[in-house]
């Protein structure tokens, strides 16, 4: 069992509007009270999962040497390889001990933002291992079309109407983020030595896990409570960019990752709105907004600095 909240969120495919508003309504209050909940019922099938976890595991395996082509060093648009070490989720503490491995929305060469070198906007790296790619787009698209779903919810919730967040959606920056944590063996002795402390960045995180424990969310005392995998359940997080943008009636959580006992893998799915959505408290809530307008690139921008030692500015 776990204390984070399950929700089904088939009622928000319903043709019957009272039964999609219910089930919005549940959603929304986990958004409020938690920011942490599992979505069950969320019409992904396993097995698209399990062919993604064996592509994980396939290019992890792949030599150092060949990851390293792909590096993320090399993608001004936060796409690649992210070698052990190379990431502190939490600035103040020590690197996290994963790999990495980011995909995002996938545009040819030759589309007009690529070329115009718009943030966000890359090309994707490619491992050379066949059938890869199109396992890897087929699961990104239906994490995308999940995201897109539990945003109609939260609209419903917040009475705004139903498709407020589908033109944000339509194009966003939206990340699958592959992770390995190697087996700790006890040699790690920092609590957060998977991942430290952090909120994520986005409107949500739709996140996939295997069966090895680590990941634990801070409930509202501060408390670091374990968030075990549930069987085919997505674990799904508010983010700070849509706490923001709702004037905080949404929490993004604190969590962290444990170094695990045994090897560990996850799945992230990082969902943003597009580049230039303006995230600006004023279109969802009435009280006084907290925040300033700002564009969706702008503040991951910042965030992802923080993040990244390779990101941060060079001293001479
Ligand atoms: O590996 C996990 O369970 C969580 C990873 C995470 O929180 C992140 O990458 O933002
Ligand atoms: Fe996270």
């Amino acid at each position: 069992m776990t204390a984070l909240p399950i929700i089904s969120v088939a009622g928000l495919r319903s043709p019957d509007s009272e039964t999609r508003l219910q089930t919005a309504q549940e959603l929304g209050r986990a958004c409020r009270e938690v920011g942490f909940f599992y979505v069950v019922d969320h019409g992904i099938p396993a097995s698209a999962r399990d062919t993604a976890f064996a592509a994980s595991k396939a290019l992890f395996d792949l030599p150092q040497a060949q990851k390293e082509a792909l590096s993320i060093r090399l993608s001004p648009h936060n796409r690649g390889y992210v070698a052990m070490a190379d990431e502190k989720l939490n600035p103040e503490a020590g690197a996290d001990m994963k790999e990495a491995f980011n995909v995002g929305i996938d545009l040819p060469a030759d589309d007009p933002e690529v070329r115009a070198g718009k943030p966000f906007r890359g090309v994707n790296f490619w491992p050379s291992i066949p059938g890869w790619r199109q396992q890897v787009l087929d699961y990104f698209e239906q994490c995308l079309a999940l995201g897109r779903l539990l945003h109609e919810g939260f609209s419903l919730d917040l009475g705004l109407p139903e498709t407020f967040f589908a033109p944000h959606l339509a194009q966003p920056i939206a990340t699958l983020r592959m992770l390995r944590y190697p087996a700790s063996a006890g040699y790690i002795d920092r609590e957060d030595g998977g991942a430290g402390a952090h909120t994520d960045y986005g409107n949500i995180t739709l996140l996939a896990t295997d069966e090895v424990p680590g990941l634990e969310v801070a409930d509202r005392q501060g408390r670091w409570i374990e968030a075990p995998c549930v069987p085919d359940a997505f674990i799904c997080n508010i983010g700070d960019c849509l706490m923001r943008w709702s004037n905080d009636i949404y929490v993004s959580t604190p969590h962290r990752v444990r170094p695990p006992a045994q090897e560990r893998y996850a799945i992230a799915f990082f969902l943003e709105p597009a580049p230039d959505s303006v995230v600006d408290p004023r279109d969802i809530s009435r009280e006084p907004a907290r925040y300033s307008p700002i564009t969706c690139a702008e503040y991951l921008s910042s965030r992802l600095d923080a993040t990244y030692h390779y990101r941060a500015p060079v001293a001479d």
